[in-house]
């Protein structure tokens, strides 16, 4: 499959139906090898990247429980259910922010959050490419302080997303997906 199409036909998969096995260390270094391939601009490099597996994803799983409670202390079981959950339902969990550089004379902040956005997209497509299933989420966890500073982040600095990777469980929904037709996001400027 060239690039062009592996790219026209990659989709996500939502975490539900991501199961073992998750990929391979080697799997793994390879992916982010094309990560940091990525352009950036002036050199700042912001992308950070948090590998999880079993005993992250559980100690996040927590963190996010606190998140919740902190936000909102009468959470119902349910709701606190879910947070819980949410880290849990992939064999791989890779986090992908942008350490922020705030003083930086030509790439400000919103161009560091872009690298890393870029970032979040190869590794989700390099892992279809391998076979593998990934979805990019976020949710009130990216953007809480103390999630940042449970991962070693600052508050300036951005979770960009969580991106759950596994094998497709057999339950998956079979691709491709219905895309939008490219001309209805497209002109010629300035046209006639
Ligand atoms: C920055 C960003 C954040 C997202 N956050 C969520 C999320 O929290 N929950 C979710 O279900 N989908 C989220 N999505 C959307 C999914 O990753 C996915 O793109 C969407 O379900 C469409 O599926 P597709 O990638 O196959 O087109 C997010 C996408 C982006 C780019």
């Amino acid at each position: 499959m060239t690039l062009v199409e592996r790219l026209r036909v990659r989709e996500s998969t939502s975490a539900k139906y991501l199961v073992d096995p998750g990929p391979s260390d080697d799997d793994i270094h390879a992916v982010l090898a094309a990560a940091v391939a990525v352009p950036e601009h002036g050199a700042v490099r912001p992308w950070r990247f948090l590998v999880l597996r079993e005993e992250g994803q559980r100690r996040l799983s927590t963190v996010f429980v606190d998140d919740l409670l902190r936000d909102q202390p009468d959470a119902d079981a349910a709701a606190i259910a879910k947070r819980r959950a949410a880290p849990l339902r992939s064999p791989l969990l890779i986090v992908v922010a942008a350490e922020i550089r705030d003083d930086h004379p030509k790439a400000p902040p919103v161009e560091q959050v872009v690298s890393a956005g870029l970032a979040a997209y190869v590794i989700q497509a390099c892992f279809a490419d391998m076979g593998y299933g990934a979805v990019w989420v976020t949710g009130p966890p990216a953007y809480s302080d103390h999630v940042k500073d449970s991962l070693g982040l600052a508050p300036k600095d951005a979770i960009v997303g969580f991106i759950h990777v596994g094998t497709r469980g057999a339950d998956a929904p079979p691709g491709p997906k219905r895309r939008p037709d490219p001309a209805n996001h497209v002109r010629v400027w300035p046209g006639d």
